[in-house]
């Protein structure tokens, strides 16, 4: 795995919170690739205990202070990688107290733990949703905010509340906004599973496996050249590399940043799915559904901030590279069928 642009001093110890989940456990491997101990803080309950095997393994909920606090002086991390989160688009909606239990008051406690315990880096990982819809606009870091949604609106509240405890505090922070993560692992040792799964990429090789009923195409009339959404695709490693790049910026002493991370190029559902088709040689099998609550036709990241001040730059950023790692996933003995 190519996280081996950052580079840092070997063998800190950095808490990876969502360590079990789909990007976190990538960034553990990276981390361990690199010499660096990653200590995984996760509750399992979107995340999968077998993805835990770059480092220690630590169960509890972010909610919990006092087993953060526990961790924390244990371990002694140099920072925190914060990536455990709610982050099921149409389940904020319907369920937005939970998101904001969470994403919000799981990072308060979080920052309460990590200055007690005299942690002073964080990478926080928001998303392109804080942003107001700009459809067709490339969104950079200057764009109005919106949220787009629920689970946005608690991602934007997670910012603010790490904005202003780093100014009182003297905490050292970046802030990665994502767009839509796809991909895996290149070995294919770790990937993308999620039950019930809500994400384009691997619902639609599934589909294409013949697992479950076909995919719906949550609507087909936005003002779109097809009618189906544009997003932003970038893959977990150019992902992960960025992470680890901040975490040299952090231990230079650089002050606090924020950064889209995407490919920079926009490509709707019908083309995802034409891709799929292409990598497995098999059909997918769709219906034409509603719009999804929640969704906007166009997300697609301007990411100029984050290659000029972090030198990052995806290396994956072909759609088609995206979907050939996450379906030798799919296929492979990993997965979890
Ligand atoms: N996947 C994307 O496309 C994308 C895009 C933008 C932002 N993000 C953000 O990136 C982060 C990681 O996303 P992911 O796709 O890996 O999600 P994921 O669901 O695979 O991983 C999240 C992990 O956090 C853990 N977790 C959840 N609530 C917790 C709690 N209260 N206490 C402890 N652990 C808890 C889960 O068990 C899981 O292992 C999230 O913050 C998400 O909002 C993801
Ligand atoms: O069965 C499906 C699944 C998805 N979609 C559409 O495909 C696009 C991408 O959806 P999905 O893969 O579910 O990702 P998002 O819901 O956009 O969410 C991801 O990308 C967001 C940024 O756009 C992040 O904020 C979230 O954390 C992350 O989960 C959207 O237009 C969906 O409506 C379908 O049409 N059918």
């Amino acid at each position: 795995m190519d996280g081996k642009r950052g580079r840092g001093s070997l063998g800190a110890t950095v808490m990876v919170t969502g360590g079990a989940g789909y990007i976190g456990s990538h960034a553990c491997k990276a981390l361990a690739a690199l010499g660096h101990v990653p200590v995984s803080f996760d509750n399992y309950s979107t995340g999968w205990r077998e993805a835990v095997k770059y480092g220690p393994a630590e169960e509890g909920d972010l909610r919990d202070g006092a087993r953060l606090a526990e961790v924390l002086a244990r371990h002694r991390p140099r920072a925190v990688l914060h990536f455990a989160a709610l982050s099921d688009i149409a389940e904020a909606g319907r369920d937005p107290a939970r998101y904001w239990d969470t994403n919000v008051v799981g990072t308060l406690r979080l920052l309460e733990a990590m200055a007690a315990a005299g942690t002073g880096q964080l990478v926080f990982s928001s998303t392109c949703a804080v942003y107001e819809a700009h459809d067709g606009r490339v969104l950079d870091e200057t764009c109005p905010l919106g949220p787009l949604n629920a689970y946005g609106a608690s991602k934007r509240a997670a910012e603010d509340l790490i904005r202003d405890t780093a100014a009182a505090s003297g905490l050292r922070h970046v802030i990665f906004r994502y767009f839509n993560v796809a991909g895996a692992d290149p070995s294919a040792e770790i990937g993308e599973c999620h039950r019930p799964e809500t994400h384009l990429v691997p619902r639609a090789l599934a589909a294409a496996a013949g697992q479950g009923a076909g995919l719906r195409i949550n609507g087909t009339d936005y003002p779109t050249p097809d009618g189906t959404c544009l997003r932003d695709y970038v893959h977990v490693c150019d992902v992960v590399a960025a992470h680890l790049l901040a975490l040299d910026h952090l231990q230079r002493g650089g002050g606090p940043e924020l950064f889209n991370l995407g490919s920079g190029h926009g490509h709707s559902v019908r083309e995802v799915i034409a891709a799929v088709e292409a990598a497995t040689g098999r059909s997918v099998p769709v219906e034409e559904g509603p719009r999804r609550p929640g969704d906007c036709a166009a997300l697609v990241s301007g990411s100029a901030r984050a290659a000029e001040a972090l030198g990052w730059t995806p290396r994956h950023a072909a759609l088609e590279d995206m979907i050939a790692t996450a379906r030798a996933w799919h296929e492979g003995p990993g997965y979890r069928r």
